[in-house]
C-alpha cells in the first residue's frame, strides 16, 4: 500500500481496528515523536512489529512535540514525520495525535501490545494500565546505544552544518 494511504483519522483508524479484530489480527501499537529517523528507531519498531501482526504507530503532532521536546523541534514536520514512518512495510497504519499524551488514542483503539524502547519502564508508559486492563501486554525495546535524535542534532551542531 503507497504510505500516503496508511495515515489515517481517527474515524478511519477504529474502522480499521475493528476489521482487525474481526479477523483475529495481534494489534501492537506504539507511539513516538520520530523527528530524525535512525537506526535505534529502525531496530525497535521492527522488534515491535513483530510482536503482533498488523502495527499502529501513533505520531505526535508537531505542536505536541514542541511541548515535549522544546520551541525548535522537530526538525521535520509531521507530514514529512508521516510519510517516512508510513514508507516502512512493517507498520499497517499512522495516526497523528495533538495531546501531550497518546492516552486518549490508545484507549480508542485498545491495541493488543503497546511497545515502547526501554527508556521507558512500564510503570511509566502511558497507557499500560489500560492496554493490560482490556487483556494485552506491554513490551520495552532495548535501546540501540548511541543513537537519538538529539544526539544527531548535537552533532550537526558541532560541525557546523
Ligand atoms: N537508540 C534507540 N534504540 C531503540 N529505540 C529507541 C532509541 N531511541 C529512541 N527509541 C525509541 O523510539 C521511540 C521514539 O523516540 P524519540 O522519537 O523520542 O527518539 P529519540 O531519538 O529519543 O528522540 P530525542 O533525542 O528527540 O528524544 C521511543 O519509543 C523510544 O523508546
Ligand atoms: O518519542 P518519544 O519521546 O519516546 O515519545 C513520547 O512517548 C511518551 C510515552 O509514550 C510516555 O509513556 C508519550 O507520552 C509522548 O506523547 C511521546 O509520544
Amino acid at each position: 500500500m503507497e504510505s500516503k494511504h496508511k495515515i489515517v483519522d481517527l474515524t478511519k483508524a477504529k474502522l480499521i481496528r475493528a476489521d482487525w479484530k474481526n479477523s483475529n489480527e495481534k494489534v501492537v501499537f506504539t507511539n513516538g515523536c520520530f523527528d530524525i529517523v535512525h537506526l535505534g528507531h529502525v531496530d525497535y519498531l521492527e522488534q515491535a512489529r513483530a510482536q503482533g501482526t498488523k502495527m499502529i504507530l501513533g505520531l505526535n503532532t508537531d505542536s505536541s512535540v514542541k511541548q515535549l521536546k522544546g520551541e525548535e523541534r522537530p526538525i521535520n514536520n509531521e507530514y514529512a514525520r508521516a510519510r517516512l514512518l508510513a514508507a516502512f512495510e512493517f507498520i499497517d497504519m499512522v495516526i497523528l495525535f495533538s495531546d501531550e499524551t497518546p492516552l486518549n488514542l490508545i484507549n480508542e483503539l485498545i491495541p493488543d501490545v503497546l511497545v515502547k524502547g526501554a527508556d521507558y519502564t512500564i510503570e511509566n508508559i502511558v497507557g499500560a494500565k489500560e492496554v493490560i486492563a482490556n487483556g494485552g501486554e506491554v513490551k520495552t525495546i532495548t535501546l540501540v546505544e548511541g543513537f537519538s535524535t538529539s544526539s544527531i542534532i548535537d552533532k550537526i551542531r558541532k560541525v557546523g552544518l
